[in-house]
């Protein structure tokens, strides 16, 4: 069975008048199996954006090539179109003078949806979602985490078989986070395909089955929950600045220190998990060295890190 989405060696480049040309991917090949939620993790300009684009036919490849359930997103522009869906984060596309079910309706009808149909499925989404009783509020008068599920009942409204969803959750607070990831792992049990753009990293554990990381329009690694719980665990670190190299050499060894590494003046220490670096700061404390504190290392370093240990080139 062919697999819910196929990139390969995909390309975009963004010319621009009077400077150099973007190259927002580059060399891509990424699959994605069916009923898989795909996580694509990647600092800003990774070129998340630009794949989803691609793979929901908005935006044309300068190379390569990519099908949905077997079909080019080129050359069958149209069937893609109904098997896929896109949900994008934030203010974008949603109408907010009207109310909820008249944004799913205005939707239904660009999708050239019979309108009996669009009415049935737009009040059984906004039940699903949890909007049934602001069906008829305008959206500008919705919370964020309202909008967002709207958007995801917008993008569900043709019942496409592969959704796309850029920073689904960004400026969600916790429950509502966790209420909108509950509903996107309902959705996959009935048999849906998932591609996520995100930055939050929790977001990726929380829900994907696979991460993709990408970096500049370059595909770093793809691996398994199991694997990327490898690279998320190696978020808490200490920094510290000390002269007496001795000292580092000395955490080196700690059994809750995964690695020292020295970083332009100063000394990160890498550990499992925030007990590890509670223990770090305590062990430095205990040694008058006071100028620890607790970091996080940027997407970034991560990246650095895991392409480093696996030998891979940035
Ligand atoms: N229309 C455009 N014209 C020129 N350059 C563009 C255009 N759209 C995107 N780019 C550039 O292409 C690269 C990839 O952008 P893209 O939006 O795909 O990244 P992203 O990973 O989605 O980033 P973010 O997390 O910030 O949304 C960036 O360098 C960006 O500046």
């Amino acid at each position: 069975m062919e697999d819910a989405v196929a990139a390969s060696s995909l390309r975009r480049v963004y010319e621009r008048k009077r400077k150099d040309a973007v190259v927002a991917l580059d060399d891509l090949t990424l699959s994605i199996a069916r009923n898989e939620i795909h996580g694509l993790l990647g600092p800003n300009g990774a070129g998340k954006t630009t794949l989803v684009k691609i793979l929901s036919t908005v935006l044309l490849p300068s190379g390569g090539s990519a099908a949905v359930l077997g079909h080019d997103v080129v050359a069958e522009t149209k069937v893609v179109r109904s098997l896929v869906g896109l949900v994008l984060g934030g203010d974008r596309g949603l109408y907010d003078r009207l109310s909820a079910r008249r944004n799913l309706l205005f939707w239904g009808a660009l999708y050239k949806l019979d309108a009996r149909t669009v009415r049935r499925r737009a009040d059984a989404l906004l039940e699903r979602v949890g909007l049934a009783e602001r069906a008829d509020d305008p959206v500008e008068r919705f919370s964020r985490g309202m909008r967002q599920r709207l958007h995801l009942a917008r993008g569900l409204l043709h019942e496409p078989r592969v959704l796309f969803l850029d920073e689904p959750t960004s400026g969600l607070d916790p429950v509502a986070a966790v209420a909108f990831r509950r509903l996107v792992l309902e959705l996959r049990d009935e048999g849906r395909t998932f591609l996520l753009a995100t930055h939050d990293m929790d977001e990726a554990t929380a829900l994907c089955d696979r991460v993709s990381l990408i970096d500049r329009g370059r595909l770093l690694l793809t691996d398994d929950t199991a694997g990327v719980g490898r690279v998320l665990g190696d978020r808490e670190c200490v920094d510290f600045v000390h002269e007496d190299g001795a000292l580092a050499e000395a955490l080196g060894v700690l059994s809750f220190v995964t690695d020292v590494e020295r970083l332009d003046g100063r000394w990160r220490v890498h550990t499992a998990d925030r007990d590890g670096a509670r223990r770090v700061l305590a062990w430095l404390v205990e040694r008058d060295v006071l100028t620890a504190r607790h970091a996080q290392p940027t997407l970034e370093e991560v990246y650095l890190r895991t392409v480093g240990d696996r030998g891979m080139r940035v």
